[in-house]
């Protein structure tokens, strides 16, 4: 590596990602250097606790309590705390003094993602992000680089690990969700506290990302139409898969004429759809662009190993930059977002209703969906001793306020004993 330059590289975090990271740039160093262009020397790994057991391969010097002074000596900061702060705190230091940071952070990203951009173009340093959308998969970059000279009309993503965990288990075996989210709890997959994944907010920060490097724009996770998975019963599933589809928690990021609409909620995907083909806590990203046509990414999306990939995938792209001493691109966004109301939004909707068993209550039913110009696609019923007639009614293209309406009013009718599920249906 004579002659060239030696880059410093802070890591603040040693936890999943962070040990993998630290291991990688030590067992790869003399590779790392010849790909990027410059050495990568790991300066100090910042932690809470010193005396914390870790891999014994790591060199206990290189641990500190001290996260700003590593960062006052670096040219590279890799940030895995995760949180809000100290973490924005630390990567706003790192860029204001031009250091370029890594991160996979994605709610810190998803709410403050414009503030450090421009922070790190006024300074510049580069700020990327690639392990927090869909772990390894490489998505961002390809959205960002491979296709800058497209135009994307639609991300579809399977970017939550732990709810497509408990989907597809409710899918495959019948279980209530309480019991596989128990299950995938056991199993390491979903947190003590799965409010995040469950609710849908780790996903809409996702989405947010997504649709900020999609569409040229800035959206934050408080921008997203964000509705969780606790609300799916097994006898939605079932009655999905009856009709041919299955269920899943899906990050959907959508260009129309009138605007962008961001939005999380759990959605029918037909099974023919390449994205119904995603099992267990894998993830996948499903666009669509003008000219590309179709494309879809499929990966790990968690884990220690599969993330310290895609967050080396960044330290050597930001080394390879600064060894070139090439300008940095100051990014693509461009405009601000033109987001649509929620209302406005145009899908196809699934709905479940407990109904009498009774002459005229088809009839009935379908007047309200006529009344609210709504199109029925297809109807089923269900009738059984113990939950009595259960109608699962698919339409055509509507609106959302379309379908909040008619479900106002099928609620009224005497016919109706409640309105079992109201889903989507994404895909074609
Ligand atoms: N684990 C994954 O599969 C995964 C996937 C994609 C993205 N991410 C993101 O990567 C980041 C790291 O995730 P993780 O799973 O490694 O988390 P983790 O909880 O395993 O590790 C974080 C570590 O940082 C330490 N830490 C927290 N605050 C600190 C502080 N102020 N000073 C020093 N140390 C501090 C914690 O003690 C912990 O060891 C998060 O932003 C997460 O969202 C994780
Ligand atoms: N909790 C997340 C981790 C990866 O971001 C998941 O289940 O996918
Ligand atoms: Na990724």
């Amino acid at each position: 590596m004579s002659g060239e330059k030696n880059l410093k590289v802070a890591l603040l975090g040693c936890g999943t990602v962070g040990a993998q990271v630290a291991r990688i740039l030590l067992e790869d160093a003399n590779e790392l250097a010849a790909r990027s262009g410059a050495g990568l020397q790991l300066i100090g790994i910042a932690v809470r606790n010193l005396d914390a057991k870790r891999d014994a391969a790591l060199p206990q010097e290189l641990f500190t309590t001290d996260a700003p002074g590593l960062i006052a000596q670096a040219d590279v900061v890799i940030e895995l705390l995760g949180g809000m702060e100290p973490a924005g705190e630390y990567i706003a230091a790192a860029l204001s003094k031009g250091a370029s940071v890594i991160t996979g952070n994605k709610a810190l990203i998803a709410l403050k993602g414009a503030e450090l951009n421009a922070l790190a173009s006024q300074h510049g340093a580069q700020l990327r992000y690639e392990a927090a959308v869909a772990g390894a998969i490489p998505i961002l970059r390809p959205i960002a680089d491979s296709l800058a000279g497209d135009h994307i009309t639609k991300v579809m993503g399977i970017v939550n690990g732990t709810t497509n965990f408990i989907l597809d288990a409710m899918d495959t075996t019948g279980a209530a969700f309480d019991d596989v989210l128990a299950e995938a709890q056991a199993l390491g997959y979903a947190e003590a506290d799965p409010t995040a994944d469950v609710g849908g907010h780790d996903a809409a920060a996702k989405a947010a990302i997504l649709a900020s490097l999609a569409f040229h724009t800035t959206v934050s996770s408080e921008q997203v139409s964000t509705q969780g998975i606790t609300e799916v019963t097994a006898a939605d599933v079932a009655a999905a898969s009856a009709a041919g589809y299955v269920i899943k928690l899906l990050a959907i990021a959508e260009r129309a004429e009138a605007g962008i609409s961001v939005r999380v909620y759990p959605a029918l995907v037909r099974r023919s759809h390449p994205l119904a083909t995603v099992h267990g806590a894998f993830n996948a990203v499903f666009v669509e662009a003008e000219n590309a046509g179709d494309l879809m990414f499929y990966g790990a999306g968690a884990g220690g190993n599969p993330t310290a990939s895609a967050v080396m995938g960044d330290v050597v792209a930001v080394a390879r930059q600064i060894a070139a001493g090439a300008p940095l691109p100051n990014g693509s966004v461009s405009q601000a977002p033109r987001l649509l109301d929620f209302e406005a939004i145009d899908t196809r909707y699934w709905i479940g209703l407990s109904v009498k068993d009774q002459p005229g209550v088809l009839a009935a039913i379908a007047t309200v969906f006529g009344e609210h110009g709504v199109s029925i696609e297809s109807m089923s019923q269900q009738v059984d001793a113990e939950a009595g007639a259960q109608l699962r009614i698919l339409t055509h293209q509507g609106t959302e306020a379309a379908l909040a309406s008619t479900v106002e009013a099928l609620t009224a009718l005497d016919a109706v004993h409640c309105v079992l599920s109201v889903m989507r249906v994404e895909g074609n």
